[in-house]
């Protein structure tokens, strides 16, 4: 079996008040991209911040690529890169020194070529000059994606890599993360309060609430879980809505039913005994992440 790039053993931090994460174990498949959602507060950035020792732990360890990130520190931060949340200013630098200067931190002598490529494809290299407090947000953002890229780590975090970014700005920061994860092989692991995007681009969910994880599956598991599938039935006026179950009509022509993941349409219908000729229309929405997520809160919360 292959190193995992991640796999954290009951990896905690107390700040002192209530842990911010309760003892953690978690494992990363080589090759994937994995979400980790969670609301505010649910204890995201305290695991990502002890990943890349900006903060111990309280208890418990990690390792990257097999490398243990209290015993092996270096070697743990050679193979990961890190998109942190808030940006951090090398104000009088340029794009392209800052980025140099990065790859000498990793010891990396010469790699014009490869800041190269990552100023092409974060699109900054029309501004390599420029200082970076000449820069908006948006670009600082592809900045700190170059510099968590600069030295070809086998797995990169992403804290809330998009917040507050523009709709554009985020479709392309998540084309080139999918193009990093299927063309260089890097395992990724994001959180985003987008959970819509998380959706699009994730193998697999963790979710964290209160510094515990509550879910883990594979994003398609976790929907069909939790939510179920929406049928919409418009019918013609020629048939009497009165027969139906006053709690699945909606509307005066219309039958708003919920059917779990797995039963069909079909079925539906010969249940209902509708003749076809008295069906106008039939739309089905498939339950979508956020409404799982949604429900998991709220279970969690112990809300109906
Ligand atoms: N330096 C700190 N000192 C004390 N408590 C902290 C510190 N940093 C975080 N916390 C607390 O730890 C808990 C988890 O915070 P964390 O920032 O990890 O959450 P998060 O899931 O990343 O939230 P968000 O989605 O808002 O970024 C919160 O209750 C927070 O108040």
């Amino acid at each position: 079996m292959s190193t995992p790039p991640l796999k954290t053993s009951a990896i905690s931090k107390d700040y002192g008040q209530s842990p911010a994460l309760y003892p953690l174990d978690l494992e990363l498949k080589s090759g994937e991209i994995f979400g980790l959602l969670g609301p505010n507060g649910a204890g995201k950035t305290t695991l990502i911040s002890m990943l890349t020792s900006l903060i111990d732990p309280t208890s418990g360890t990690a390792s990257i690529m097999g490398f243990d990130i209290l015993k092996d520190s270096i070697a743990a931060r050679l193979n990961v890169g890190v998109v942190p949340q808030e940006i951090v200013s090398h104000g009088f630098f340029s794009i392209e020194k800052v980025l140099n200067f990065h790859s000498g931190y990793y010891g990396i002598a010469d790699n014009r070529e490869h800041i190269k490529y990552l100023m092409h494809r974060l699109s900054l290299y029309e501004h390599r000059n420029k200082l970076v407090r000449q820069l908006s947000g948006g670009m600082k953002r592809r900045l700190l994606i170059a510099k968590s890229l600069v030295h070809r780590p086998a797995l990169l975090l992403l804290d809330e890599p998009t917040a507050g970014v523009d709709v554009d700005l985020r479709n392309d920061l998540w084309q080139f993360v999918l193009e990093l994860n299927r063309d260089h092989g890097t395992t990724v692991l994001l959180t985003t309060h987008y959970i819509k995007e998380a959706e699009e681009l994730c193998h697999r969910i963790g979710v964290l609430h209160l510094g515990r994880l509550i879910a883990l599956d594979d994003t398609r598991n976790l929907i069909h879980q939790l939510t179920r599938r929406q049928v919409q039935i418009r019918l013609t006026g020629n048939i009497d809505i009165s027969r139906f179950d006053p709690a699945i009509v909606s509307g005066e022509h219309e039958l708003q039913i919920q059917i779990p993941h797995g039963s069909t349409v079909g079925k539906l219908i010969s249940e209902l005994g509708i003749p076809m000729e008295c069906m106008e229309d039939i739309s089905v929405g498939e339950g979508t992440l956020e409404e799982a997520f949604v429900a998991l809160i709220h279970n969690h919360n112990g809300v109906a």
